[in-house]
């Protein structure tokens, strides 16, 4: 008689940081240990993630706007990507790493921009819930890795790396308060946060995230090995 496999839990794990701390490269690296460690990965993005979500992010990465057109045009593309996306994949048991989620919108718009953080709350509320199969529940990252890294570093790496958008284009303060804007979040939900110290060269930063998650018992510790 065989026995019935458990269905593994899905996991959700965003990563956060101002432009150019090195997010992108390292999603590559946990999304190969995940998969060596059996588990089906779905990689995604915001704003974008969805056909729709995507065309909006085009519109708020290039076309000037008021900021409430652009936090509700950024939780707009939050929900379909919920819907379309990272719902369906959690209910499926898979993991799922996200470049960016509300922590961006609290950073950018809340703390870049100046918008108003209690309205951010009421609209996280409203777009990450109802879904799934516990609608009561507002859905939020099992564990959101922030890669912290000074403004100047940062802007020194994406120099001459890529075509700067409508926020890679804002002055160094800008993102001195966007980096202020994360250290908040963390400080007001740290057992949903690991902080990595995304300065040094990238296989010190690939470890780090490597034994956050590993801490963490979603990878065996030895995964980190031959990674990075
Ligand atoms: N640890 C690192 N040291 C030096 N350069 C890095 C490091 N991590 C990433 N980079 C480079 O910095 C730039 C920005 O990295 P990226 O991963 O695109 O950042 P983000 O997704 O956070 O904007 C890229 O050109 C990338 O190759
Ligand atoms: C998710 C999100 C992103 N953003 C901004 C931050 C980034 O500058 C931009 C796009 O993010 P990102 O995908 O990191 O850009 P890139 O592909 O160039 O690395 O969108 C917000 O302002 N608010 C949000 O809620």
């Amino acid at each position: 008689m065989s026995t019935p496999t458990t269905p593994q839990r899905g996991l959700f794990l965003s990563f956060e940081g101002i432009d150019g701390a090195g997010k992108s490269s390292h999603i590559e690296t946990l999304a190969q240990a995940f998969t060596d460690a059996g588990r089906t990965v779905t990689r995604t993005r915001e704003p974008g993630g969805t056909p729709l979500a995507e065309q909006l992010r085009e519109l708020l990465l290039h076309q000037g706007m008021d900021a409430l057109t652009e936090v509700l045009l950024v939780f707009g593309a939050r929900r379909d990507h919920l819907v379309q996306v990272i719902e369906p994949a959690l209910a499926r048991g898979e993991v799922v790493l996200c470049d960016r989620f509300t922590d961006a919108t609290f950073a950018y718009q809340g703390a870049g921009r100046g918008f108003d953080a209690q309205v951010l709350a009421q609209l996280e509320r409203l777009v990450q819930t109802g879904l799934g199969a516990q609608p009561g529940r507002m859905r939020e990252p099992d564990l959101t890795l922030w890669f912290d890294v000074e403004p100047e570093v940062a802007a020194a790496r994406l120099a001459g790396a890529r075509l700067p958008d409508r926020f890679e284009s804002q002055p160094a303060q800008f993102f001195a308060r966007v980096a202020r804007g994360y250290a908040a979040r963390m400080a007001a939900a740290p057992w949903r946060f690991a902080r990595i110290d995304g300065a040094g060269p990238r296989e010190e930063v690939a470890a780090q995230v490597l034994a956050a998650v590993a801490a963490r018992g979603w990878l065996p510790a030895a995964t980190g090995a031959g990674h990075g």
